[in-house]
């Protein structure tokens, strides 16, 4: 009898339709029949965690542990405290008779059981996914979709393809011009057939080392094959005839076979047998003997078709390996890379309510995104877009954020760059980014290019001898000249150091609009923490939180008061509260202002910490430990500890 229920971890439920839970409930697992329990989430109902569900009765186990997880096959499974089978629970004696007796059936039948198991879990489920998918497939979605990738991919395409044809011109070229080429011998084999006057006729190749020559023995071709070969194939006859049924041994045949095995060879055959490299300095001696042995020689360029193969074989050679090298150096030289490609026009969720304490920004800002969603017809009076708008002001004001809201109250492309990304090894690298990220913006004009930290490129040209920062600023001049009147392409860039920037980059034209986003006032710092607390949930008056933080922030900008915001709620978490208390935002304003205060400081920290703020003072805390007199230590500091 089959066990009724087995749980394995990969989770196998065989038998049930119905389980009972310990509190006494049947469910029906229906369809989940065969199906991973626990990865399902259905363990619940297979948790023997105060017994084993055997033939739909709970029994507990016999040593009363619980958290069992079953483990197992079929009719036979395993827990970790004993062996349930055939509706007999068995203690384990260990764990190693417990994986016998799990694996009871034959190994093969195991593997088999195991390779289904894998198929039905891997291999179905996806079998099932490509019929279904195969089914919906007709030849004209497949052309329609052959079509759109090659719409879009038509440069690559085009590349492929045409490299492919390249390639297989020169193998088709190679294949066809192939001749069979002469034996390779050593040069003092010419010597020797030179003196033993078997040389016939010899070519020495112009522009080459190379000698070509025929000797007289045997038939031309028949050299071809090495002594060894024919020696062999005659061999090979004999054997044939000696053991052929007649007994017949006939001369002719042998003959006739070779001869056989010759034409083809001759078919084949070079119009040079033998082919060397002549040694250097020794063509006098060479030309001597040949005179002296009167054999006939000459001398002759190689021919057009042979050049051609040397140099395109040469060409391949070289260039197959270069190719990988190429194609990096390509990478890094074209915009694939390039900022421009990188920042994507995405939807922008900042608008001007997100940024506070910066009116007057905000106002000019706003009058720039009226004039790009055309609400202001400027164009009437005969004005023009401004080209830049300049945001200066300290770090941490909000000069990204009140970019970011242009972009997204104007509903138009951002495309966001630092300027530090320009700054390129290669010189003119920095310039064709510029290139590229303005051709983009204009390919989605109207829209917004915003330059972070200008003054990474935007310095007084000609002070250093940094030739590729001059050519990069040089670029972004131009381009920012360069706009067509109607583009509607706005360059808003922001710096902390104004006055480093090149005059030329602010002139009118350029970034003619210059934005001072400075510190908040109370009131504007009371807007921006109004902003920051709108998610935070408060135990006091959220009005009244932001004027207490208000007031004891002076100096504070947007930064610092979101970073406040920040540090109370996590210390409010840390303390496990529901809200963010007073305290915590009066410790988040204590940590923003004087830094974490470590309570647990040990006098040996604090004097390195003194040493560090007064280097030139000897050891602080050393010398006051150390005293003897009792006086107090230098500047009139007393022993800290
Ligand atoms: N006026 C503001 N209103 C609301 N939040 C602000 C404001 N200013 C700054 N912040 C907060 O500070 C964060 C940092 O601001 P932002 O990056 O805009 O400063 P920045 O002026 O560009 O600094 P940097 O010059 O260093 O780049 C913002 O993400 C925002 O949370």
């Amino acid at each position: 009898m089959a066990c009724f229920s087995v749980v394995c971890n990969t989770g196998f439920l065989s038998i049930p339709n119905k389980l009972e839970v310990h509190g006494g409930k049947s469910k029906s697992l229906g369809r989940y029949r065969g199906f991973c329990c626990r990865s399902l989430g259905y363990h619940k109902y297979c948790n023997f965690q105060h017994g084993l569900l055997w033939n739909n009765e709970l029994r507990p186990l016999s040593n009363g542990k619980s958290g069992v997880f079953l483990k197992g096959f079929n009719n036979r499974c395993k827990s970790k405290q004993g062996l349930y089978c055939y509706n007999k629970i068995e203690p384990l004696t260990n764990a190693n008779s417990a994986n016998k007796q799990m694996h009871l059936g034959k190994k093969g039948s195991t593997k088999l059981r195991s390779l289904r198991k894998r198929f039905s879990l891997r291999l179905r489920p996806r079998l099932r996914l490509l019929t279904i998918r195969l089914k919906t497939v007709t030849i004209r979605s497949v052309l329609n979709g052959i079509g759109t990738f090659l719409r879009k991919n038509i440069r690559r395409v085009t590349l492929f393809s045409s490299i492919s044809a390249t390639l297989g011109l020169c193998y088709l070229f190679l294949k066809l011009t192939a001749v069979p080429s002469p034996k390779m011998v050593p040069y003092s084999e010419l010597i020797t057939s030179l003196r033993n006057e078997s040389v016939t006729k010899v070519l020495l190749e112009e522009g080459s080392r190379r000698i070509y020559y025929n000797t007289n023995s045997r038939i031309a071709g028949v050299t071809h094959m090495s002594d060894e070969e024919l020696t062999n194939e005659q061999g090979e006859n004999m054997a044939n005839k000696v053991t052929s049924d007649d007994g017949s041994r006939s001369d002719q045949a042998l003959n006739t076979n070779v001869l056989k095995k010759l034409s083809v060879t001759q078919a084949s055959t070079p119009d040079w047998q033998y082919s060397t490299r002549k040694i250097d300095h020794d063509e006098k001696f060479l030309l001597s003997l040949m005179r002296e042995k009167g054999i006939t020689y000459s001398s002759a360029p190689q021919s057009v078709l042979m050049s051609m193969r040397t140099t395109l074989i040469t060409i391949i050679s070289l260039w197959i390996p270069l190719l990988p090298l190429m194609w990096l150096l390509y990478r890094q030289l074209t915009a694939g890379n390039s900022p421009a490609k990188k920042r994507r026009p995405d939807n922008q969720s900042v608008g001007f309510d997100d940024v506070e304490g910066v009116d007057s920004a905000k106002l000019e800002l706003m009058e720039i995104v009226l004039c790009l969603q055309g609400a202001i017809n400027y164009n009437k009076l005969g004005a023009k877009l401004p080209r830049g708008v300049l945001l200066v002001g300290p770090p941490g004001t909000g000069k990204t954020l009140l970019a970011r809201a242009v972009a997204g109250e104007a509903g138009v492309p951002f495309f966001t760059v630092s300027a530090s990304e320009f700054v390129e090894m290669f010189v003119g690298r920095g310039a064709a980014r510029i290139r590229d990220l303005f051709n983009m913006a204009r390919k989605y004009s109207p829209s917004i290019i915003f330059i972070d930290e200008l003054d990474a490129v935007g310095t007084k040209r000609g002070r250093s001898f940094n030739d590729e920062r001059d050519q990069t600023l040089n670029q972004l001049l131009t381009e920012m000249d360069g706009f067509e009147s109607d583009s509607k392409v706005i360059v808003v860039a922001a710096t902390n150091r104004p006055e480093v920037l090149d005059s030329a980059l602010c002139r009118p034209g350029r970034f003619s609009r210059k934005i001072v986003v400075g510190e908040p006032d109370e009131e504007g710092r009371r807007k921006i923490l109004a902003v920051h607390l709108r998610g935070i949930p408060l135990e006091e008056d959220s009005n009244l939180i932001c004027s207490l933080i208000a007031s004891l922030t002076p100096g504070f900008v947007g930064a610092d008061l979101a970073n406040i915001v920040n540090e109370a709620a996590l210390l409010a978490a840390r303390r496990g509260g529901e809200t963010v208390a007073r305290e915590d935002v009066m410790e988040a304003i204590e940590r923003a202002k004087f830094g974490i205060n470590d309570k647990q400081l040990r006098p040996s920290t604090i004097s390195k910490e003194l040493e560090k703020m007064f280097p030139w003072m000897p050891s602080l805390m050393g010398k006051n430990n150390t005293r003897q007199d009792g006086l107090p230590g230098p500047l009139g500091y007393q022993a800290l500890s």
